[in-house]
């Protein structure tokens, strides 16, 4: 690349208007724009209000020396190649400024070659730092939200502020619908932060009782209690150098909000059953799909602990509001669906993907991982060509969609030929009455099931993975299906 056509912006800092002249006079010719300073403090100011690309700096100077120009630019981390200009005599201390970060000092009179070269030089070094550092931080984008998938402008603001706050300590609100990613975000902001290599825990606030808070959070000794078997370390304790995650912060009890109030001013935590105090050092993450302004108007949550907890709030929009990432996320869950499962690659049509693109997801990012999933075992071939169980009501007209979300949905779907529809389950679009359209989602949905758990080969916690929900919902699902416990019963039924 040739520097010399980017016309940057050296600066000359010289008390000689002689020197500042003759070296003027270089620059401009080498194709660069010569800025000058007479003096330490003219130079300091230009080089606040000015871009500067390169300094020339004499090293003495009435008011700040070169040296002094040189430390200022260390302490204020002002990061630009300066090449000291001194007298013969002031050698030793040229060498000092070049122990201090110089880039190269010359010797008055300056040999106009020398110059040319010597500037040249600093500066495509300097342009080559710049265009690295820039590649480091790509990279360490990359590797910290890889596992956050979408290219929206919406999403991409997300990380961008994720990442300017990231290496900070401050205290981060998570502020989005449920399955939004809010979690993927914490965990993403802990990975790229200084306590990388720390703890990250997670509180389920609403999981926690008034009764045992004090012994979840703070952690308990032997004996404090009946049942206090063993010596406990609570969630602050354990999070000690790293991160703590405070998920579902609006269904926390009054109580339990003072004591976590608490231990954010005096960040230290007493063990139940201990006397002593322990010092505990955590950063921050909370979460919430709550507002707050009413919990803070009904005083259901303390506004002191709030405005803690919001140091830096960051919102990720619902899926419904960047609807160009439904594709690539259904296509990422797809193929990780294939990858896990040992299955060979199976894709969407792309009318599916229009439909999928036209759902509300009131469940954002999990439903959609969810539907997938299902979307993946009901397939009929190495291609999915519809979504029977996709619920209509809140499905979107292509009409209704704004201009910005109709950009990949122009034409309209083309209807599914028959014989691609899944043979034993009616497609949703069919008008049947509502209890009929129930009955229809309920078969879906134990079929589903069913040939999850064959995919599971019998094992009922792998077909709750597979499914994406937990063995208790698996029970439920099949409670309300009237199977009990034995599900290898059902299959072999045929049901
Ligand atoms: N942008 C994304 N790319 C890929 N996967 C995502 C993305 N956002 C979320 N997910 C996945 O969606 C699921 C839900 O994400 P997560 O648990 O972070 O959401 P949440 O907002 O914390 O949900 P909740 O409020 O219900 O706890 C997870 O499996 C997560 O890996």
């Amino acid at each position: 690349m040739n520097t010399k056509r980017e016309k940057n912006n050296v600066l000359i800092a010289d008390d000689s208007a002689v020197m500042r002249t003759l070296i003027s006079h270089v620059i401009t010719k080498l194709g660069y724009n010569a800025l000058t300073a007479n003096d330490g403090d003219a130079c300091i100011h230009t080089l606040n209000s000015e871009k500067v690309d390169l300094l020339l700096l004499d090293l003495s100077m009435p008011g700040k020396n070169g040296m002094e120009v040189l430390s200022y630019l260390k302490a204020n981390d002002m990061v630009l190649p300066v090449i000291m200009i001194t007298a013969d005599d002031d050698i030793s201390q040229a060498v000092q400024c070049i122990k201090m970060g110089a880039y190269e000092y010359l010797t008055k009179p300056v040999k106009n070659d020398r110059l040319e070269i010597t500037v040249s030089n600093a500066l495509s070094e300097s342009s080559l730092k710049k265009k690295v550092q820039l590649l480091e931080k790509e990279l360490k984008q990359q590797n910290i939200f890889r596992r956050i998938y979408g290219e929206s402008p919406a999403l991409k603001r997300c990380i961008e502020q994720a990442m300017q706050v990231m290496e900070t300590e401050v205290n981060v609100l998570v502020i989005g619908e449920s399955g939004t990613g809010k979690e993927l975000f914490a965990q993403a902001i802990h990975s790229g932060s200084k306590r990388k290599n720390g703890p990250f825990v997670t509180i389920n606030c609403a999981a926690i009782s008034n009764e045992l808070a004090d012994s979840l959070l703070f952690g308990h000794v032997k004996g404090s209690f009946t049942g206090a078997n063993s010596d406990h370390t609570g969630f602050f304790e354990q999070a000690d150098g790293g991160t703590i995650l405070l998920d579902e912060i609006g269904d926390m009890s009054l109580d339990i909000q003072a004591k976590v109030l608490r231990v954010l001013q005096e960040r230290k935590i007493r063990r139940v059953g201990e006397k002593k105090e322990r010092s505990v050092d955590f950063r921050l993450i909370s979460a919430t799909h709550k507002d707050f302004s009413d919990a803070i108007k009904n005083k259901t949550f303390r506004a002191d602990l709030y405005y803690r907890l919001e140091e830096y709030p960051l919102l990720i929009p619902p899926l419904r509001e960047r609807r160009e990432d439904i594709p690539l996320l259904a296509n990422h869950f797809l193929d990780s669906f294939c990858t896990a499962n040992n299955i060979d690659p199976i894709s969407f049509s792309a009318s599916v993907l229009e439909n999928l693109s036209m759902y509300d997801w009131p469940g954002n990012i999990r439903e959609l991982q969810n539907i997938v999933r299902r979307a993946a075992i009901n397939r009929s071939g190495d291609e999915i060509t519809s979504i029977p169980f996709l619920p209509q009501t809140h499905m979107q007209e292509a009409a209704a969609l704004s201009p910005s979300d109709q950009s990949h949905i122009d034409k309209p779907a083309p209807p599914e030929p028959k014989e691609q529809k899944a043979p034993d389950i009616p497609p949703a679009e069919t008008t049947a009455p509502e209890q009929g359209k129930a009955l229809l989602l309920k078969n879906a949905e134990l079929q589903t099931i069913l040939k999850a758990y064959e995919l599971a080969g019998g094992n009922q916690t792998r077909t709750a993975e597979i499914l994406g929900i937990s063995r208790s919902s698996l029970y439920r699902k099949l409670k309300k299906f009237g199977i009990e416990k034995n599900l290898s019963l059902s299959v072999t039924k045929g049901l």
